[in-house]
Formats: structure tokens, C-alpha cells, sequence
């Protein structure tokens, strides 16, 4: 669980957020505050069992050892265990407001609770001097570990593995989420992830994924006002139905399969139109009333497909590309994609992504922020952690979504309802489709087929209206 429509910020943000703060209110007291919800949360989990509270070096450590006073002051029993010295003003203050014993962390005994305070954001390299294997003896031997800021070992900015330990049940994020809460390890290194407001103000254009605000149809609509999409086959018909299949029940009104022949299947609502070639398709996308077109999902690579795909991109429509389509465009996909004067939307996975954009480098939102910059589009880099970047520098970051998404046909159903919620006039269409697929999958329950996933989307829109 990852809290929804949370700020999301690097470690250089949130310093900078927690100076303009520090400007008017000492640090002691904002670390009292981020101690005290460490203590709030620690106490709701620990039911009366003994407390092991490690601290670092930094701030991280400066929480802990407020968090330890405040948990004893409640009647908890408490020992801590440092890496050694504090070294910044504040950790020290707060060290010597502890009136306890300090052990060393090499020699900590585990306990029932364990409180990570070791590192934080000030992570700036791999965990040294035999950290990693102690902590995550103590993790393991506990029943309860809650993670401060961070769990020490993850780099913040990318969630990348610096010595993190397994099995932390809880993270408490400080003020905002950082990259490390919602990418790479930090999906399965974090454990539920909770967010505690410390009193510092961040703005941030990086968010995750919240629920989407959506309203029924008029009282005056019909199929076209609600949105006409065309969904174009290709080789493997499956995956253009299932993109219809989703568009429909993801509130379109009118949905189109543009394909060569009758290869049956699929709802009767469902519009079939001949189009054999390229040609065919420019054709009938001069049609004014489209909102969305899809192209990609089982289109194939052949000279047909080609077609189909120059026939898209010259339309002035609207676009969705997903699958062959974007294997298609390669590397030229953002010198294409430039030229188009209409909105369009990548649907990415990472080999996609990496085919298209081979020159992007660093953490998953800042190569996907670079794509979206450089081809003008707004990209939904899949994943586990899925990542959604504008043009505009806007992120959101969809994480924990079911993993039973991981089986064949489930993209096909995401470009689909995006399809919907662009034909539809969302403004926030890739976060709204991405909440609702990720929300579909989640009532699908277990081992689900990717034809199953379009019938529970009415189910998750009804949960936005
Ligand atoms: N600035 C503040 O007053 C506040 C900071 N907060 C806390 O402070 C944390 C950030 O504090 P800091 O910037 O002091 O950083 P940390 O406490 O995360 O750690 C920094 C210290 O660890 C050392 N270090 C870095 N990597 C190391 C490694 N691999 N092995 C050994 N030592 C290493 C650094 O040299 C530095 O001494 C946040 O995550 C949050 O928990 C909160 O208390 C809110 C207020
Ligand atoms: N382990 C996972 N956890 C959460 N979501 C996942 C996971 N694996 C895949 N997904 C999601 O499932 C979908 C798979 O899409 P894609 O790779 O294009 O498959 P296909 O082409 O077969 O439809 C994407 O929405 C992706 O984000
Ligand atoms: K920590």
C-alpha cells in the first residue's frame, strides 16, 4: 500500500524543503515531530513488547533517539543501539536528551520491535563496516520492524540496493514520499508504506497515482459525446479485442475495430470496419467525431502494419500506441512523434521503452521524464512500478498494483481503457487508467486471465463517481 496522490520528492528536495523551514523554526523542533510519529506508529504495532531502536550517525539517528525517549516516557521498554557518534547538531541534541544507556549496534541482542533510524536521505553510498549483515539479523529476528524515512540501504532517488535489509514491515516516509518508496527495491525492501506530515511543505510536480474524480454521463449524452475510440487490428486480432473489450466496459460509447477481415469474437456492441491497408485507415480517420485511436496491440511488423501505424500518425487524432507499434517507431520514435500536432500517449513496457529511447539514462522517472520531453507525449512506463511523465514535468507513479498483472494481454486492457478515458475528455487520463486497470486487477483476485480484467473495470469506475 502506497499512500495515493502523495508528494514525491528527492533527497535534495526534501533538504531544501526542510531549510526553508528551518529559516523560521528550529531543527529540534521539526525532529521532535518526525520523532513523535515515529513513536505514534511504533507504539500502535509494538502492543507492549520490548523495543530495539537503532540509530546512525545523521537526522535519521536524531529521530530515533527522540522516537526512543517518547516510547520509554510512554511506559515501553526501550534500549538503543548506535553506529556510533552522532554527528550532526541536531542528533545530538537529541542524543543527549536520551538519558539512557547507548550499546553498540555490533552488540544489540534483537528484540520483538525493531526501529530502523540508521540512514536515511543522507544515504550516499553502499552500507560499510558490516552494517548490512547485522541489520538484517535484526530485522529478521524481529516481529515488527518499522523503518524510519527510509530503510537504511536504499538510495533514495532510485530506489536502487545499497545493503538494504529484507522482511521491514512498515516505512514511515517523512514529510513526502521519496523515488525509493515507489521504484526498484524499494517496492519489496519497504513493506507497507506510511506517510507522516512533519509540518514542512513540499511542492512537488511528482505525485503517485490517486483515485480518479469521474462523473456518469449527462443527462443529455449519447455513444458519441461519451467518447468514440477505434481500436486497429493487426496479426494477433486477441490483443486489438482486448483493447476494444476494455475501451467499452472503461465507459467509451461507441468503440470501433478497424480490422481486414472477419476475424469474429468479442462483444456484439462491439463496431466492426473494413480496413484492409493504410490507405483504408487515413480514410475513415477523417471520420471528425473519433476521440481515441489505438494502434499496436497485435498489429504485427509487416509492410501492412506499417501502414496502419503512418496512417495513425498522420491523423490529426488523438493517438494511443502500445506494443508493435512502438517496437515499430524504435529509435525513431521521437523524431515521429514530434511532428504530430494532436495528444499522444506511449504505452510502454521497459523493453519497449529501452528500444525507443536508448540514449535516456538514470533512475525510471528521470528517463521517462526525458522521453516525454523529447518526443512531446505523455508516456506510461509499465511495470511493476509504473511511471507516467508529461511533457509538462509532470509524474505519477503507480506502484504495488497487483503482480497478477504480469501475464499476456494485460497492456492490451490498459491502452484500452485509456483509450476510453481519453475519448471521454479526462484530463488526467493516464492516471485515471492506470488507477483503474491496477484497481480492476486488484478485484480480479488471483490468477485471473487478461480477458477477465475488462469485466471489472464498471466495478472500479463505480468506486470514482
Ligand atoms: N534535517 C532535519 O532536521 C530533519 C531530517 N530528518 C531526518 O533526517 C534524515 C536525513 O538526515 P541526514 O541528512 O543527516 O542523513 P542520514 O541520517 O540519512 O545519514 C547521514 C550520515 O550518514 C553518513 N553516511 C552516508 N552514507 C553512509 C554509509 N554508506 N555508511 C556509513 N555512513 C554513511 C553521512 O556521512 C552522514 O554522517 C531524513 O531521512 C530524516 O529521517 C527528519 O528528522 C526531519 C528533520
Ligand atoms: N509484477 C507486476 N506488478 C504489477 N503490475 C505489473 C506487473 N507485471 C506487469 N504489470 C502490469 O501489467 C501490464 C503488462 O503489460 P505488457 O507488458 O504490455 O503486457 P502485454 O503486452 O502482454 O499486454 C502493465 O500494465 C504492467 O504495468
Ligand atoms: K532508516
Amino acid at each position: 500500500m502506497i499512500p495515493p496522490g502523495a508528494p514525491i520528492v528527492t533527497a535534495a528536495q526534501m533538504r531544501a524543503a526542510e531549510e526553508a523551514v528551518f529559516r523560521r523554526e528550529p531543527q529540534e523542533d521539526v525532529m521532535e515531530r518526525a520523532g513523535a510519529a515515529v513513536a505514534r506508529e511504533v507504539s500502535r504495532f509494538a502492543q507492549g513488547a520490548p523495543i530495539l531502536v537503532l540509530a546512525g550517525p545523521g537526522n535519521n539517528g536524531g529521530d530515533a533517539y527522540v522516537a526512543a525517549r517518547l516510547l520509554k516516557a510512554a511506559g515501553h521498554d526501550v534500549a538503543i543501539a548506535a553506529s556510533g557518534e552522532p554527528g550532526t547538531g541536531a542528533a545530538r541534541a537529541m542524543h543527549g536528551r536520551w538519558d539512557g544507556e547507548v550499546g553498540s549496534l555490533y552488540q544489540a541482542r534483537p528484540r520483538p520491535v525493531l526501529v530502523d533510524g540508521l540512514f536515511g536521505t543522507g544515504l550516499s553510498r553502499p552500507l560499510e563496516r558490516g552494517i548490512a549483515p547485522v541489520l538484517a539479523e535484526l530485522v529478521a529476528a524481529s516481529r515488527f520492524s518499522l523503518a524510519i524515512d527510509l530503510p537504511s540501504g536504499l538510495a533514495t532517488d532510485t530506489g536502487a540496493d545499497l545493503g538494504a535489509p529484507r522482511g521491514i514491515s512498515a516505512t514511515l516516509a517523512l514529510g513526502a514520499l521519496k523515488p525509493a518508496h515507489v521504484l526498484d527495491k524499494g517496492l519489496e525492501r519497504c513493506g507497507h508504506v506510511l506517510l507522516a506530515d512533519i509540518g514542512i511543505p513540499v511542492e512537488s510536480q511528482w505525485r503517485s497515482v490517486a483515485r480518479p474524480q469521474l462523473a456518469p454521463p449527462g443527462a443529455r449524452a449519447h455513444k458519441y459525446s461519451r467518447g468514440l475510440v477505434v481500436v486497429v487490428e493487426g496479426d494477433m486480432p486477441g490483443a486489438a479485442r482486448l483493447a476494444a473489450h476494455a475501451a467499452m466496459a472503461g465507459g467509451a460509447g461507441y468503440t470501433v475495430l478497424a480490422s481486414a477481415g472477419d476475424t469474429g469474437g468479442g462483444p456484439d456492441a462491439l463496431v466492426r470496419q473494413r480496413i484492409a491497408s493504410g490507405d483504408d485507415l487515413a480514410d475513415f480517420l477523417t471520420e471528425t467525431r473519433i476521440g481515441a485511436v489505438v494502434v499496436g496491440p497485435g498489429l504485427g511488423r509487416d509492410r501492412r502494419a506499417e501502414g496502419l501505424l503512418k496512417a495513425a500518425l498522420n491523423a490529426n487524432l488523438p493517438l494511443i500506441l502500445d506494443g508493435d507499434a512502438l517496437t515499430l517507431l524504435g529509435k525513431s520514435a521521437a523524431a515521429w512523434l514530434q511532428r504530430r500536432t494532436a495528444a499522444t500517449w506511449l504505452t510502454p513496457h521497459s523493453g519497449e521503452f529501452d528500444r525507443m529511447f536508448e540514449g535516456a539514462e538514470g533512475d525510471k522517472i528521470t528517463r521517462t521524464l526525458m522521453a516525454a520531453a523529447e518526443a512531446r507525449v505523455t508516456v506510461i512506463h509499465k511495470g511493476a512500478d509504473t511511471v507516467i511523465a508529461t511533457p509538462r514535468g509532470e509524474v505519477r507513479v503507480l506502484s504495488r498494483a497487483s503482480s497478477w498483472l504480469s501475464t499476456a494481454g494485460t497492456g492490451d486492457v490498459l491502452a484500452g481503457t485509456l483509450a476510453a478515458q481519453v475519448a471521454g475528455g479526462n484530463k488526467q487520463a493516464a492516471e485515471a487508467a492506470a488507477w483503474l486497470h491496477a484497481r480492476a486487477a486488484a478485484l480480479a483476485g488471483p490468477a485471473f486471465i487478461a480477458d477477465a480484467l475488462p469485466m471489472h473495470l464498471p466495478q472500479a469506475i463505480s468506486e470514482c463517481l
